[in-house]
């Protein structure tokens, strides 16, 4: 006989769970349909400029936020995919674009990334060389390319082709977020139509021309706290890809070379981005189950 007097165990079922599962889901289905709903409104506030509606300086601090206050034991890789893939799609329905990758050095990492930050409703298009991803962006409304940060060395000083006020610029680096084995990590450049507004500029980057070679030139681009990304001859001179603080202008860059004694050099804005952004996985609250 049962005793009555005795505490009911209750004890949950698969069911049960399943049940918290799907309330869950429709929760979280319901919010994202909102998000949705919030779309002609931007387009509204933002204005038809015709032009991409990506905007990395908000997406870079979105992102950051996302990362930081991410606790519990869902991987940081798969939260940080899940609102990759919102963001970007919301960037699409907002102007559809297409994303150009150079895929010169390798397809599978280029597409991972590309995956991993812009989804799957956004068209991939692979090319070979940076020049082919620079001339597509440049005959584009407003799509995206993307470059491997070491670039293409075989091509030469590719960055040339960002010089120009209309010309294509770098507006953004990816990741976002850094950390160990970052599922989609290979260090990445995206280039836009000039986008001003949107690009962050924590970090500048320039197109130097050097008469020649010169070993003075890196510690008076290193007094700048600038750092040279790749080097390539380039119409008889030759030309460095230079990252260095947004607050360091290129006339800055000209006088502590001509000081240095390297010469007449020219130094040209090729865009801007984000500061990088190390996830310390370490710290309680992360999980990251590779690293
Ligand atoms: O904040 C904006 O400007 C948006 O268009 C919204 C949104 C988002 O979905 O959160 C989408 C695209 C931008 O790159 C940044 C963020």
């Amino acid at each position: 006989m049962r005793d009555d007097s005795l505490p009911k165990i209750e004890t949950e079922t698969l069911a049960d769970l399943r049940d918290e599962i799907d309330r869950i889901d429709r929760e979280m289905h319901g919010l994202l349909m909102q998000r949705g709903e919030i779309i002609d409104r931007l387009i509204a506030v933002k204005g038809p400029n015709g032009a991409s509606a990506f905007r990395p300086d908000r997406e870079a601090k979105m992102m950051r936020a996302l990362v930081s206050r991410h606790r519990g034991l869902l991987p940081v890789d798969t939260v940080e995919g899940i609102w990759r893939i919102i963001v970007s799609t919301f960037t699409y329905m907002q102007a559809e674009y297409s994303l150009h990758a150079d895929d010169s050095g390798g397809d599978a990492a280029m597409r991972d990334s590309a995956r991993f930050h812009f989804g799957f409703t956004v068209p991939y298009a692979a090319h070979h060389g940076a020049g082919a991803v620079v001339a597509a962006v440049a005959g584009s409304k407003g799509d995206l390319g993307m470059l491997r940060s070491a670039g293409a060395q075989e091509e030469g000083a590719w960055w040339a082709r960002l010089v120009g006020e209309n010309a294509p610029k770098i507006i953004a680096r990816l990741p976002f977020v850094e950390r160990p084995n970052h599922p989609a990590g290979l260090p990445v450049l995206i280039v836009a139509k000039p986008l001003a507004e949107a690009a962050s500029q924590d970090i500048a980057l320039y197109a130097l021309t050097l008469p020649k070679w010169h070993p003075a030139a890196p510690a008076a681009i290193d007094a700048l706290a600038g750092e040279i990304l790749a080097t390539a001859p380039h119409g008889g001179e030759l030309s460095l890809l230079v990252a260095a603080p947004g607050h360091v202008k290129a006339a800055q860059f000209v006088e502590e070379l001509a000081r240095a004694g390297v010469g007449r050099v020219r130094a040209e804005p090729v865009g801007s981005h984000a500061a990088r952004f190390e996830l310390d996985t370490a710290r309680s609250g992360v999980f990251a189950p590779r690293s």
